[in-house]
């Protein structure tokens, strides 16, 4: 349930951060141009960098001009904005340093009707997480009057083991519901909108199972290489980075069946069950569902790239997979026998995100027509960049007798928003502000997604299963076919101009009213 607008205060650890600057203060600044939180609220950066709040302010200032996709509207407005804003250097390691950090909140409520609203940001290096949850309480942080919120970024843990350790530690100062785990998949648009898509339509929700649809592929591709985030990335790899988190909250969003109530815990309680029946893979399976690839050099836009072992700080001998396919199975009414394919990488020819839903082909399909061709029902689901969604239909072809051609159904999401749809940070950080956790994920589904995704880490760590190589610029390693072919089927292909390719055999009939 979401709450009226209150006064708070929002302390952003990591204020200095790559993520804060590219995402949390352009979104922060779109809350408070279209006017969506509580006139009366504050920033406080923290950060280890030592600098004055002008200088802070200037660095915000900066961070919304280059990454906003509103742009800055000199005014009251802005300079409320910006005045909203401190800076506190310190070392959050440290518990004797909280108390600099309480007075200037302290002293922000106080400007505040006397309110006492806390959202904690802990845009940091994972393994401060704990720490900075304990220092908060230690400090007297914690114990205020009003409501308290804690947003962490990803990742939750590395593994089961630590992530239920990190869990522990934050439960002694904040209860679950207080705890918001931001994963910013889930405040993408599209990835929100498959609910409405799926439950408000009786077009979809009676052929959504194992009767009528063939298969599933989720993609989630990026042009960009591992960049400047080597450090993390070596102990992370795609399948903790992109598959322990994004991968599978897209996969239970598609599969989770209608919540008793549009209700917070109710919804969240259907995307933990599609959790519980996905088929776990033991060590010694992994091989046959799973398959793991690194960009070696290659192009780009024709222009050369290193491969990933030769990048700024990764291991010249490192076995980190910027690839990941898998076959997976949802277990239950619905889905059994189903299979969902899902594939990230890096370094892939275009960034896209998008979910390939292939319904069944129709029984009489060989008998029916005398020309063109009859391919499968395909729903497409963009996610980024573009959004919206295209239905593949096959259809007669104008002036011929019963010539069947495949037409596309387009609807863009984005395309009439001035500046784009709102980011997913926007979405995000509203609703903590507003108290509604519908869209961060709860710790049970956090450890389901563990347990799934252990095992593959073992099988891997224990060389398994080979990692197989790919040019950076190409769709993954070809190993990947494998997977597909089994089920007679194959990735319906994304190319460089289009959000979306039918494979050679359904284009020539083609006409799209894009
Ligand atoms: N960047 C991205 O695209 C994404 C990031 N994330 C997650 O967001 C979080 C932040 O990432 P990112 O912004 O890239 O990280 P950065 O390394 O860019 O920033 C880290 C921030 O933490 C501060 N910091 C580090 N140590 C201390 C300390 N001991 N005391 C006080 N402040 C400290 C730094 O302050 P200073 O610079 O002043 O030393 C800086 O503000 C991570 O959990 C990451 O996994 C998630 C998705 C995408
Ligand atoms: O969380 C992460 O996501 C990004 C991709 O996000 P997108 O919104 O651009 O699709 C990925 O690049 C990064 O490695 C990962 O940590």
């Amino acid at each position: 349930m979401r709450e009226s607008k209150q006064p708070f205060v929002m302390v952003l650890f990591g204020a200095t951060g790559d993520l804060a600057k590219r995402k949390l203060f352009p979104a922060l600044y779109a809350l408070v141009r279209d006017g969506l939180i509580h006139e009366q609220f504050a920033v406080v950066g923290v950060g280890r960098s030592e600098m004055d709040t002008a200088d802070f302010r200037q660095m915000v200032q900066e961070a919304i001009r280059e990454n906003s996709r509103l742009s800055i509207q000199e005014g009251q407005q802005w300079q409320n904005f910006i005045n909203s804003i401190d800076y506190v250097a310190i070392d959050v390691t440290k518990s004797d340093t909280y108390g600099k950090l309480k007075t200037v909140v302290d002293g922000r409520e106080k400007l505040m009707d006397g309110s006492s609203n806390r959202l904690f940001y802990l845009s940091l290096a994972p393994e401060l997480f704990g720490t900075v949850a304990t220092n908060l309480r230690l400090g007297g942080l914690t114990q205020n009057q009003g409501w308290k919120r804690l947003i962490i970024e990803k990742p939750f843990g590395k593994d089961l083991e630590s992530a239920q350790a990190l869990n522990e530690v934050i439960s002694q100062s904040f209860k679950e519901e207080e705890v918001y785990r931001i994963d910013h998949y889930l405040g993408k648009e599209m990835v929100q909108n498959i609910e409405i898509l799926r439950f408000t339509n009786m077009l979809f929700e009676p052929v959504w199972n194992n009767r009528y649809i063939d298969n599933v592929q989720i993609t989630a591709s990026e042009t960009l290489g591992v960049e400047d985030r080597a450090s993390y990335y070596e102990h992370s790899g795609a399948l903790r980075d992109m598959v322990q988190n994004h991968m599978l909250q897209m996969l239970m969003m598609v599969c989770m069946e209608p919540p008793s109530k549009f209700e917070t815990e109710a919804i969240r309680d259907e995307k933990v069950k599609v959790l519980r029946s996905l088929r776990r893979y033991g060590e010694d399976e992994v091989s046959q569902y799973v398959v793991r690839g690194q960009y070696s050099a290659g192009q780009m836009k024709n222009q050369p790239v290193l491969g990933y072992r030769d990048e700024p700080n990764v291991a010249p001998d490192s076995d980190t997979e910027t690839f990941v396919a898998a076959k997976l199975f949802v277990n239950n009414f619905r889905w059994s026998g189903v299979p969902f394919f899902i594939r990230t990488g890096k370094r892939m020819p275009k960034k896209t995100t998008e979910i390939v839903i292939q319904f069944k082909e129709v029984p009489t399909l060989n008998n029916f027509h005398h020309g063109g061709n009859i391919g499968p029902n395909l729903l497409v689901i963009n996610i980024n960049p573009s959004e919206g969604m295209t239905l593949y239909l096959n259809a007669k072809k104008p002036g011929t007798d019963d010539e069947v051609v495949t037409i596309a159904m387009d609807f863009c999401n984005n395309c009439e928003i001035e500046g784009g749809s709102p980011e997913a940070y926007e979405r995000l950080i509203n609703d903590a502000i507003h108290g509604d956790s519908t869209f961060f994920t709860r710790w049970d589904e956090v450890s389901l997604a563990w347990k799934f995704v252990d095992p593959i880490r073992r099988a891997w760590d224990k060389n398994l299963v080979p990692l197989h190589e790919y040019q950076a610029g190409t769709w993954g390693p070809k190993a990947v076919n494998y997977l597909l072919s089994e089920d007679n089927t194959q990735w319906w292909y994304v190319n460089e101009k289009e959000a979306f390719t039918l494979p050679a055999q359904m284009q020539d009939g083609v006409f799209s009213r894009r």
